[in-house]
């Protein structure tokens, strides 16, 4: 039986070639247009990508894949699991309330999806919370494609992954049910409407999962399967191979599957007999990294599948929500760079090309095969580092002494803030441009002086994004001009492209660094972007071992760091806050990653003297699965997000016996609340109940760009207030 879904992809980019959608929501935030004006934006650029879609040749083109912020919030509209705190006069309202919080109550908590830099924010759920078919959304925008001459498919977050990405409740799984009732209805409601397919998303199966959780999938789709009169039923499983829940979804009465062929791997898949009476939807277009699909190698694996299943159509690994837009507009590449690439656009090409080629016979094109640049003299130089260790830490901190810190030493996490008129400086003619940002500079440092900091920063206006300006100033990496990927809600990332070999011609932050270290007799930090951060935020290549590029980018550093120093630079801060993101979600990988990554940043701090003061910082993330990782990174400061996770952190601290220095941040600054010296006194005093004042710093929970001076000004008073407080007991 074929089942005609034909080449697709599994979700497109949503905010917009030029980023629309961010300037259309942050014009309705700050009051500037209305809900109308809001909606015609959003609408516009749904239309444009279903046709987009279609005329590219897809035969079936997702919908839903649009969201004002994130589709997991979507999805607690959606069931109509939204606490009633983020009730306002409007439903958009509601939402972004819950999305972004206002005056009334802080916002959702935003994590991190997977392993990847989107970050979505997590439903609350609880045994009282009533599931209910509250939204019309994935209704109404079948309607407005359908509308405009295309039948799509809707795209639903599958119900299990849905509930295991909540919390509020110490078994989720134990609402299921009531869950489904609502899933029900919906396909109900679309089957009434004339869907043919909707696609359920169950990337959560990616990871590791028991027994029961793997039931609950079972249980989901046999009953979603059992509706009557619904819609026929694709589930993707993506950013890895589904393992165990591949027979349990082929077990079931869903029509498709779709397999993440690049993530994960073939294995398995052609022993699940069940599988032979379904549509595997076979990912082999990479939906998350850059490159120009190798058409051979992915018409070959498709067809290897043939026998497998009763039809086998091509498809993106995963959503193309991570990758550009289009490579086409980006005209300042490389031409051996951009030879190798492909971003959204061009990946639905590909796939249109190999569903074509595997399902009837056309023949692929002949492109030519761009090898990456390579560096014998980095290659040679890694090859002899042989060491990757420093003096202990018991020596380092009598070296360090010269600091002259006091305990509860104050500091900052790097940034502040990043205003609209530092931001429009970039355009200046160069000159112009360093004496704004050194003005910049004397000003911060001026301000921190003021508040009476400890270890002072530069304050980093020169950077753009942490990754995206030190890939500017290495060999190796390409960037783009507008090549933005949504990070969360509004806030957008130009991921740089690692294409080879990697060095730095020559220094990065020094001037900036020794500059500001010119104007104050405190100490200021080096600021500097770990090489596992790097990696996680750029487009990385696939032809070598991660650990082997991040040594590269290491090195670089390392050299960076030996400028520094002798600069007049005492402490330098490696920040490393994707460290969490990389790890793998199968613990199978865990011991291999945890081995590079850790060697990685080693490599790039360990040519730092005994003297120097060697800080980390991570955010982000829940770190209790790689406390023992933090420590292994060995740096004699470690600041970590914690005012957000409510300190949870020290827990695991605790545990682990960590004995170095520990700034456990005091204050959240997702938020624009500004803390009460009284708060921030409690949270150093619980902290000194796990870690010595002399071990322990006082800093917020991560960098202040996003704020603005009118909230980071009185938070950081309060802060050194606070310290001050508890320092005399
Ligand atoms: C710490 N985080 C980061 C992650 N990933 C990164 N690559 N970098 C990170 O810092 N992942 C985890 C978190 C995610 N958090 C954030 C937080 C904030 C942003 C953000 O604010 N993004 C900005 C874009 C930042 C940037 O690249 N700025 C450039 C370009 C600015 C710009 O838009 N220029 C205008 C023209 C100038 C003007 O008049 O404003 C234009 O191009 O049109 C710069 O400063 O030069 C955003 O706007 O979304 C992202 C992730
Ligand atoms: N130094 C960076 C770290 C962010 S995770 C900053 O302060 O923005
Ligand atoms: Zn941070």
């Amino acid at each position: 039986m074929t089942s005609g879904i034909g080449a697709t992809v599994l979700g497109y980019p949503r905010i917009g070639p030029r980023r629309e959608l961010k300037r259309a929501v942050e014009s309705y935030w700050a009051g500037r247009s209305d809900a109308d004006t809001l909606h015609a934006a959003a609408r516009d650029l749904r239309v444009a990508t279903w046709l987009e879609l279609r005329d590219a040749g897809l035969d079936s083109v997702p919908s839903n894949t649009f969201s004002f912020y994130d589709q997991v919030l979507d999805t607690a509209f959606l069931v109509g699991a939204v606490p009633d705190r983020y009730r306002r006069s409007s439903a958009l309202d509601t939402y972004f309330a819950a999305a972004r919080g206002d005056a009334d109550a802080p916002p959702l908590e935003l994590t991190k999806w997977f392993d990847t830099n989107y970050h979505y924010l997590v439903p609350e759920i609880d045994s009282s919370t009533e599931f209910r078919l509250a939204d019309d959304k994935p209704l109404a925008e079948y309607r407005e494609a359908r509308a405009a001459g295309v039948p799509t498919r809707p795209v639903l977050l599958g119900p299990v992954t849905f509930l295991l990405l909540a919390k509020g409740s110490a078994d989720p799984l134990s609402r299921l049910d009531a869950l489904l009732d609502v899933y029900v209805e919906l396909l109900g409601a679309l089957a009434a409407e004339g869907v043919e397919w909707v696609q359920f998303d169950e990337p959560a199966f990616a990871m590791d999962r028991d027994v029961a959780e793997l039931a609950a999938l079972g249980r989901a789709y046999t009953r979603l399967g059992a509706v009557a009169a619904r819609p026929k039923l694709l589930v993707t499983g993506y950013y890895g191979s589904l393992g165990a829940a591949l027979p349990v979804l082929a077990a079931t009465a869903v029509e498709a599957i779709g397999v993440d062929l690049v993530a994960g791997t073939i294995e398995g898949i052609a022993s699940v007999p069940a599988l032979r009476d379904k549509t595997l939807v076979a990912g082999v277009v990479d939906g998350r990294n850059v490159w120009r699909t190798d058409l051979r190698k992915a018409v070959a694996t498709a067809a290897s599948l043939l026998g497998s299943a009763a039809e086998v159509v091509v498809s993106t690994s995963s959503t193309l929500l991570h990758v550009p837009y289009d490579l086409d507009v980006e005209t300042s590449l490389a031409p051996e760079v951009s030879a190798r690439l492909a971003f959204a656009r061009q990946k639905v090409a590909e796939v249109v090309t190999l569903d074509r080629a595997l399902r009837s016979g056309v023949p692929l094109p002949e492109l030519p095969v761009v090898e990456p640049r390579r560096d014998e003299e980095v290659r040679f130089r890694l090859a002899g580092v042989k060491d990757r260790s420093r003096a202990p830490y018991a020596a380092r901190v009598v070296a360090q002494k010269a600091l002259n810190l006091p305990p509860l030493a104050t500091t900052t996490i790097g940034s502040f803030p990043q205003t609209a008129e530092i931001r429009a400086a970039r355009s200046l003619p160069s000159d112009e441009y360093t004496a704004r940002m050194r003005a910049e500079i004397a000003r911060v440092i001026a301000l921190q002086e003021d508040i009476g900091l400890d270890v002072l920063v530069h304050g980093e206006p020169e950077r753009n994004d942490m990754v995206q300006y030190f890939a500017e100033h290495l060999e190796g990496f390409a960037t783009t001009r507008l090549g933005w990927v949504q990070s969360y809600g509004s806030r957008c990332v130009r991921p740089p492209i690692l294409h080879g070999d990697v060095s730095r011609p020559a220094p990065i932050t020094v001037p900036w660094t020794a500059y500001a270290q010119s104007l104050t007799s405190r100490p200021v930090k080096g600021m500097l972007t770990g090489p596992v951060t790097i990696l996680a935020w750029s487009f990385v290549r696939d032809d070598q071992p991660l650990g082997e590029t991040a040594d590269q980018v290491a090195l670089a550093l390392r050299d960076e760091i030996a400028d520094l120093e002798a600069a007049g630079t005492r402490i330098v801060q490696v920040d490393e806050p994707a460290l969490r993101e990389l790890l793998p979600l199968r613990a199978v990988d865990h011991p291999a990653y945890l081995e590079w990554s850790v060697d990685a940043f080693r490599l790039a701090t360990s040519g730092a003297s005994a003297r120097t003061q060697v800080h980390t910082h991570l955010c982000y993330s829940e770190f209790g699965e790689v406390i023992s990782a933090i420590d292994g990174l060995g740096a004699d400061v470690t600041t970590i997000e914690a005012a957000r996770s409510k300190m949870e952190i020290l827990d695991d601290l605790r545990a682990s016996g960590f004995s170095r220095g520990v700034g456990p941040g005091v204050y959240d600054i997702h938020s624009p609340r500004v803390p009460a010296v009284g708060e921030l006194t409690e949270l150093i005093k619980a902290a000194l109940a796990v870690v010595p004042g002399d071990r322990l710093w006082v800093n917020p929970d991560c960098g202040l760009k996003t704020r603005a001076y009118a909230e980071v000004e009185p938070a950081l008073r309060a802060m050194v207030a606070a310290a001050r407080e508890v320092r005399l007991g």
